[in-house]
């Protein structure tokens, strides 16, 4: 489709979070078809998150770009950085080779949702010990080390993008021979599996170990706050283990 329309040279942005080695794909069919023009690929992954969308736009804490090395792969990196020069301070503005940014958007995702399946798995413990994960949360987040954020124990961490990316990097591991490095992020979503069952249970057995014929009200279905988005929300899980025990459900 690009090629049908193009009449001089183009630079193509790869902006969905694509598996690793997408760009020389493009670059590849690209050039396959150019009928003399030429294509340059620039990997510059999306890292606003559902909600805050507009300020995560206007106010990044970084932009990535990712292009050839080179020169006329720099030219282009240089060209997407101009625009985004126009509202983004040139230090927020990182630059790196094509694989190294299309990388780094799966590893941003999977070191958030890593930190999430950490709080949660602490948030077990607490309940075995208890501890109040919340103030876990604060005394450990106020190191600056580790920070405050993303430590917020949930009922599991939902969205279309997580899990969908932590499989994605687990697939680039297996296909590099690296199984213990898969498994080490498979783990995390076995973690988030095991807290949406372990929310259910503790529903069922807060209601004399049946929630059978019983009414039980939803409120709450998006995977996070200020958002519509239902897309593996993890309020579908929590639901089936519900219906699975025959509660009777008001979304
Ligand atoms: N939703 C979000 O907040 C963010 C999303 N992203 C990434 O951006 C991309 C898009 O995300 P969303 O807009 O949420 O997804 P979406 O599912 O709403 O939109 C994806 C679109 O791509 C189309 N599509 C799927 N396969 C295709 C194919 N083979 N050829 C042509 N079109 C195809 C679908 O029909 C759909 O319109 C994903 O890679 C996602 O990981 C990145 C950061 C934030
Ligand atoms: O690649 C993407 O699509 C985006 O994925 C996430 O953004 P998003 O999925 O919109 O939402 P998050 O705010 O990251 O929340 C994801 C899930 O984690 C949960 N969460 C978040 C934070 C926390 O402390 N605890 C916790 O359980 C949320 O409730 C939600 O279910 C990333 O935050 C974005 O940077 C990224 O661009």
């Amino acid at each position: 489709m690009i090629v049908d329309v193009s009449n001089s040279n183009k630079i193509v942005v790869e902006k969905s979070t694509v598996p690793m080695k997408t760009a020389e794909a493009i670059e590849k069919i690209l050039t396959h078809n150019s009928q003399g023009i030429k294509y340059q690929i620039l990997s510059n992954p999306e890292f606003l998150a559902e909600g805050t969308a507009i300020q995560d736009l206007f106010i990044p804490d970084r932009v990535l770009i990712g292009g050839r090395e080179t020169p006329d792969g720099q030219k282009a990196i240089q060209a997407l950085k101009d625009v985004y020069a126009h509202w983004v301070p040139e230090d927020r503005i990182i630059t790196t080779n094509l694989w190294t940014a299309e990388l780094s958007k799966l590893a941003a995702n999977a070191f958030l949702a890593q930190r999430i399946s950490s709080i949660n798995a602490r948030s077990s413990l607490c309940e075995a010990t208890s501890a109040d994960v919340a103030q876990v949360s604060h005394a450990v987040g106020k190191d600056t080390r580790i920070g405050s954020k993303f430590l917020n124990a949930s009922v599991g961490f939902g969205g279309s993008c997580f899990q969908k990316d932590i499989l994605n990097l687990v697939y680039i591991c297996e296909c590099n021979g690296l199984t213990e490095v898969a498994n080490y992020w498979k783990q995390v979503i076995k973690v988030n599996d095991n807290q949406k069952n372990h929310f259910v249970n503790r529903i069922v057995s807060s209601m004399f170990n049946t929630v059978s014929g019983k009414k039980i009200d939803v409120l709450g279905f998006a995977f996070k706050k200020d958002t519509g988005d239902t897309r593996e929300t993890p309020a579908i899980d929590m639901c089936k283990g519900l219906l699975g025990d025959k509660a009777r459900l008001s979304i």
